[in-house]
Parts: C-alpha cells; sequence; structure tokens
C-alpha cells in the first residue's frame, strides 16, 4: 500500500511538472508552522505582544477579485408616472370550431366521430395592491381563441385566459358609443405583436399534444380511421346533408317530416333542445361500455357552468349594453383629449384586494358532431351539427378605468402649506417638499406604523386652490382621491409665508370641499350611483354633500415654529387655533376643539406625536361607528 501511494505521489508531482496549470500537490505542514487563520490573507508572521497588524492593501485577496463595474445611472432617474384614467380595449378569444368527422372502419363506420372546439379565452381584471397606479405598457387585451375539435371525439384546446392587473380602488365604466370614438390609435401594433407571441407558445405546445395523441390512439386501440382526412369527412357530411335537403327536411314550424318511404310523420319533439333532453333521458343512450363515448355532451350545461356563476367573481350588470333604460346607471360627459362625447356605465368598482372582474367572456365553442352520435336520426342530426358546429365570437369590451386612491385619511391644502412635509415627516414616503407652489403635481399614499402592529395610509393630493371644485387648476382631480378617505386633515399655513391668511385658507378649502360634493361638476361628468337605489340626482348630490361635510376632520395649523411661544397669557398661536375653530364652524367642517392643532411638520416635528394620537382616535371611533350602524343598532 505504502508503495502503491508513493507511486501516485510521484505521478502528481510528474504531472503537475507536465502541465503548469495542473494545481501543485498539497504540501504537509505542522500545526506549528500554520499562520493564525485570521491573518492568513495578510501575513504568515506570528504575532508578539503588543505588535500591530499591517495591513497591505494590495496583498489583501480583494485585489485579486474582478472589480465590480461601475454602476450604470437608471434610466429613469424620476418616478413613473401616476395615471388615474385610461381606457382599454379587450377582447375575449372565440369558441374553436366543432369538429365533423366519421369512423371509417370497423362495426363503428360512419359514426360521427368530431370533437367539440375549445372555450375562448376570458379576459379579466384582477386588483393586485402591489400595483399603484393605472400606467399599463399596453391598452389592448386579447385572450386566445379555442382550438378546434379533433377526430376521434378530441376536444379543442381551450384559449388561454388573460388577467389585466389593476390597482385597488378602480372603478370599472363600459364605453357604449365607443366605435364613434377614436381612442386606441397605435394599438394594433400592439395587437399584432401580442397574437405572435401567443402562436409561438401555442406552436409549442401543439407539436407537444401530436406526440401524445398518437399514443393514445395506439394504447386505446379505439377502432378508427386515424388518418380521417378533411375530404372524406365533407364527402360523408354533404351525403347526409344531401338526404336532409331533399324530401326529409324537417318543417320546423309543423313539427314534421317525411319518412323514408314519403309519409309525412310527426315529430315526437317540438324542438331539437326538447328531443336533445328526451335523448339525453333515454335508457339507450345512458351507454355502457363501447358505447358510453356515443353519448352526448350536454354542452350548454358544460359551457355556462364552467363561465359563469363562479363564487367571488363580478359578473356584467345583467342589462345589455343597447338596450339600457335605467337613465340612472347611464351618463354622459366629456372625454377630455378628444373633445367627443361619450356614454359609459358602471360596471364594478373594484375596492378590494385580489378580486377579479370577468370583463371580456370567451366565445361558446362549436359542437363536434360526435354529440349526434345516432344511427337513426343521422340525416337530420347532421343538419344540426353543421349548424352547431359554428363558435361563438368573443366578446369585445371598451373599458374606462378610473383610479381613486383608498386611503384612510386625505390631506387637504393650499400649496405650500406642508402636506407633503407631514407626510413624509409622518411615513416612510418620500414626496418631493420645496418651496414653490404645486410641488406635488399626483397623488401619493404613505402609511403611519403604531408600534401596536396598528397602520394608517395617509394620501398626500396636490394643492387646491380657489375655485377648485368647479375644476380650477385641475383641483376637482385631485378631490376626487379624497372621496374614499375616512377621514380629513385640512393643513394651512400658519404663518403665511406665501402671504396667505391661514384662517381665510380654511374658509376656502371648506367651501371647495362642500361644493365638490354638491354642485356643478357632477352634472356635466360622471357620477356613479350606489347599487340598488332608485334616487333623483338631486337627492344623490345631497347625500354626497351631507356625507363629505360629516366626515371626522382635523385641522392643522401647519408650521408653528415660526410663531414665537408666548411665555404668559393668550399668544399668537393660541389666538390664531381659536379663530381657525370659528372658521371651521363656520363653513360646517366636522371638528373637534381639541383636533385642532398647531404643528411643525417640516422643521421641529412638534406637535406630531399628538397629532398620530388623535388621528388613531378619530379613525377608530370613525370605525366603531360604521360597525355599530352596519348592524343596526
Ligand atoms: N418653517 C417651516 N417650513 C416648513 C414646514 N413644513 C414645510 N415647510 C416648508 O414649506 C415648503 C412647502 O412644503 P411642502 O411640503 O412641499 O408643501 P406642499 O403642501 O406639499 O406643497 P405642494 O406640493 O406644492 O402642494 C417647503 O419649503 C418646506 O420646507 C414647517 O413646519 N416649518
Ligand atoms: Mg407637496
Amino acid at each position: 500500500m505504502k508503495q502503491l501511494h508513493r507511486i501516485s505521489c510521484h505521478i502528481k508531482i510528474a504531472a503537475h511538472r507536465v502541465c503548469p496549470h495542473r494545481p501543485p500537490p498539497p504540501t504537509i505542514s505542522t500545526p506549528q508552522q500554520r499562520p493564525p487563520t485570521s491573518l492568513r490573507p495578510f501575513s504568515t508572521e506570528i504575532l508578539r505582544p503588543g505588535q500591530k497588524i499591517t495591513i497591505d492593501p494590495s496583498s489583501s485577496s480583494s485585489s485579486h477579485r474582478k472589480k465590480r463595474p461601475p454602476k450604470s445611472k437608471p434610466i429613469h432617474s424620476s418616478p413613473p408616472p401616476f395615471i388615474d384614467r385610461i381606457h382599454i380595449r379587450t377582447r375575449a378569444g372565440s369558441g374553436g370550431k366543432g369538429c365533423i368527422s366519421y369512423h371509417h372502419i370497423g362495426s363503428y363506420k360512419r359514426r360521427p366521430s368530431g370533437g367539440h372546439g375549445g372555450k375562448g379565452g376570458n379576459v379579466y381584471l384582477v386588483t393586485d395592491p402591489t400595483v399603484g397606479s393605472l400606467k399599463m405598457e399596453k391598452h389592448h387585451f386579447h385572450a386566445m381563441d379555442g382550438g378546434r375539435g379533433g377526430t376521434n371525439g378530441r376536444q379543442g384546446k381551450d384559449g388561454r385566459d388573460v388577467f389585466v392587473r389593476v390597482p385597488c380602488g378602480v372603478v370599472v365604466r363600459r364605453v357604449l358609443d365607443w366605435e364613434e370614438m377614436d381612442l386606441f390609435d397605435g394599438g394594433e401594433d400592439q395587437e399584432e405583436e401580442h397574437w405572435d407571441e401567443l402562436e409561438e407558445e401555442d406552436e409549442e405546445d401543439d407539436e407537444d399534444e401530436d406526440e401524445d395523441d398518437e399514443d393514445f390512439i395506439d394504447e386505446a386501440g379505439l377502432v378508427v380511421y386515424p388518418d380521417n382526412s378533411d375530404s372524406d369527412n365533407e364527402q360523408h357530411l354533404q351525403d347526409d346533408l344531401d338526404m336532409v335537403s331533399d324530401d326529409s327536411i324537417i318543417d320546423e314550424e309543423q313539427h314534421t317530416h317525411d319518412d323514408e318511404d314519403g309519409n309525412n310523420i310527426e315529430d315526437e319533439f317540438e324542438d331539437f333542445d326538447t328531443y336533445y333532453q328526451q335523448l339525453k333521458a333515454s335508457k339507450r343512450y345512458r351507454g355502457r361500455g363501447r358505447r358510453r363515448h356515443q353519448l352526448p355532451i350536454d354542452y350548454d350545461e358544460v359551457v355556462n357552468q364552467e363561465l359563469r356563476g363562479e363564487d367571488g367573481m363580478y359578473h356584467w350588470n345583467t342589462a345589455e349594453t343597447d338596450d339600457v333604460t335605467d337613465e340612472m346607471a347611464l351618463t354622459e360627459n366629456t372625454y377630455e383629449s378628444s373633445g367627443a362625447k361619450r356614454k359609459s356605465v358602471f360596471v364594478a368598482d373594484l375596492d378590494q384586494p385580489h378580486v377579479s372582474l370577468l370583463v371580456a367572456q370567451g366565445g361558446k365553442p362549436g359542437v363536434g358532431n360526435q354529440a349526434y352520435a345516432n344511427r337513426q336520426h343521422t340525416a337530420h342530426l347532421m343538419a344540426h351539427a353543421a349548424k352547431k358546429s359554428k363558435p361563438e365570437d368573443g366578446e369585445c369590451t371598451y373599458l374606462e378605468l378610473e383610479l381613486k386612491l383608498i386611503a384612510d385619511v386625505g390631506l387637504v391644502g393650499f400649496p405650500n402649506a406642508g402636506k407633503s412635509s407631514l407626510l413624509s415627516a409622518m411615513s416612510r414616503a418620500r414626496p418631493k417638499i420645496a418651496s414653490y407652489p404645486f410641488t406635488t403635481l399626483h397623488p401619493l399614499v404613505g402609511t403611519i406604523h403604531y408600534k401596536d402592529g396598528y397602520k394608517i395610509v395617509m394620501a398626500d393630493v396636490p394643492g387646491l386652490i380657489d375655485g377648485a371644485a368647479e375644476g380650477r387648476g385641475r383641483g376637482v382631480e385631485f378631490l376626487r382621491h379624497i372621496e374614499r378617505t375616512k377621514a380629513l386633515v385640512y393643513i394651512v399655513d400658519a404663518a403665511g409665508v406665501d402671504g396667505r391668511d391661514a384662517v381665510n385658507d380654511l374658509r376656502i378649502l371648506g367651501k371647495e370641499l362642500r361644493e365638490y360634493g354638491s354642485s356643478g361638476y357632477f352634472e356635466e361628468n360622471e357620477i356613479d350611483f350606489p347599487d340598488g337605489l332608485e334616487v333623483s340626482f338631486e337627492e344623490e348630490m345631497k347625500r354626497r354633500r351631507r356625507e363629505i361635510m360629516n366626515r371626522p376632520s382635523l385641522i392643522l395649523a401647519n408650521k408653528m415654529d415660526l410663531i414665537p411661544k408666548n411665555e404668559v397669557g393668550l399668544g399668537r398661536r393660541e389666538e390664531l387655533l381659536f379663530h381657525l375653530g370659528n372658521a371651521a364652524e363656520e363653513v360646517g367642517i366636522n371638528c373637534e376643539k381639541d383636533n385642532i392643532m398647531g404643528i411643525s411638520a417640516g422643521v421641529t416635528g412638534e406637535g406630531l406625536q399628538v397629532l398620530s394620537k388623535q388621528l388613531r382616535n378619530v379613525l377608530s371611533f370613525h370605525e366603531c361607528r360604521q360597525l355599530a350602524l352596519g348592524s343596526g343598532s
């Protein structure tokens, strides 16, 4: 053994000499000679007490590492644009064609064997809490068509569904007069790209499927003619149809037909569906053993069950789009970019995470002629088979999606009041803060985390100006983001940095909000009426006005650090808060005295602790109240 070991060592050393790239053979070292592990990369010396470690950076192992390439700068340094209203087009897949084919040999000869087509894919909208805006790469969504049915009763492949991810808080409306509008320019290219992608994938799948089919036929040993060519099938079908079209054609109105001897006999069934039900129920077709596969499939039952009535899904309003007579549901408004008038109908409000809405339903597949396998009535049934083998087209819809942020608290204030500074101080959100007006151009949300896990979502809305409720400064567009909040926070600039008067500002803000809920704006634009409530437009407006003004509110006088504290008696600060309270009462803001406070959001952080407590109190009270009202007490 020792000799063997020695020989192998020699071979290793020799090999190293021959090939210098080969790692050298391991050298044996005694434990005393080995350097301490921690020092190995830098030095092999043994340290004496008091001696310092000198590190030569060039000798460190890191110098041998590959240098990291410098970080490339992100292409988009600014955050992605916030989009809160878009139009999309959806088209569900058409059903696959039903196959018409016949067995060619054996006892099954000339018996129909065509399978059903596959269902067309559906298009769904799915709410995803991780999606923040309605920015989408494409605005056309097409689900795949169903595959054709095959011979030997093989069903076509179902078209793949398409799921469009949207943020929570999206209101979906169906545009009715989309044909007159040119909303979707440039969509054709996207469409073609999409189809190319899908077709490529589908071809791959089909290849796999074909292999499986061959196996299936071999294993099952069915008496079928595998290469059932189309021309043969067409010939058989034509024979059958000829028989039908001559004298034995069915008189559908009189429910009679001529038999082979030319006698006019009454039909046993009134229409095809009745006949179909009878056929299904009859003992003859319950099928056993080899006959089982001839059972007609209850096409409508199967397809409808799968396409409709799924739990947890929204569905279209039952009203047909063309004859929507309910004027409450129909609203007319102006489409801004094209200036065209359009009509839309409210479909759903997707305000919960992970819910799906079926927006375009896939077409029903065509029926394969195997469903009509019946020797007695072949001719008659084949006429139906030819008719029913045609699939339905997929539904095509044009939708308007509008995002209304879902936040617990909304910040309302003039530009530069310090809304973004407050959001930034209380949450991890990092909005842009600057001393010029309209720094914030898009609504933004941040979450305030409490130690016990309680959370409050706060929305920073771009600044409002006088006349916002009538649409000045895009105020209305911003105001709709506070529609769903549970509480409002009015924030004013206490120091009047831009020469503003805090008390007057509060009055204007209150007035704007009240008008937003009640007047002009909604007459021209859309409004979603609550489901199942028959109320007039005026009543609905009143309800909204009441609701928005009754919402619990807090009033914050920001930039208090610029107002000196008075050591004795009522100073400027207290006086301001007192006047703010009076102004709130005047304009009808629902705010308790404790909830009017001075803060310094951007500089000292003064008052923010109290604010977070008060916010929580207000929201908890609101939630309890809602629960109590909900339970009917
Ligand atoms: N002195 C002082 N300045 C503040 C305070 N809070 C904010 N500011 C300043 O006020 C200016 C405006 O602050 P923002 O938070 O951007 O105000 P905003 O309300 O979001 O303004 P818009 O986005 O334009 O509507 C900035 O220059 C801030 O530094 C504060 O408590 N004290
Ligand atoms: Mg801002």
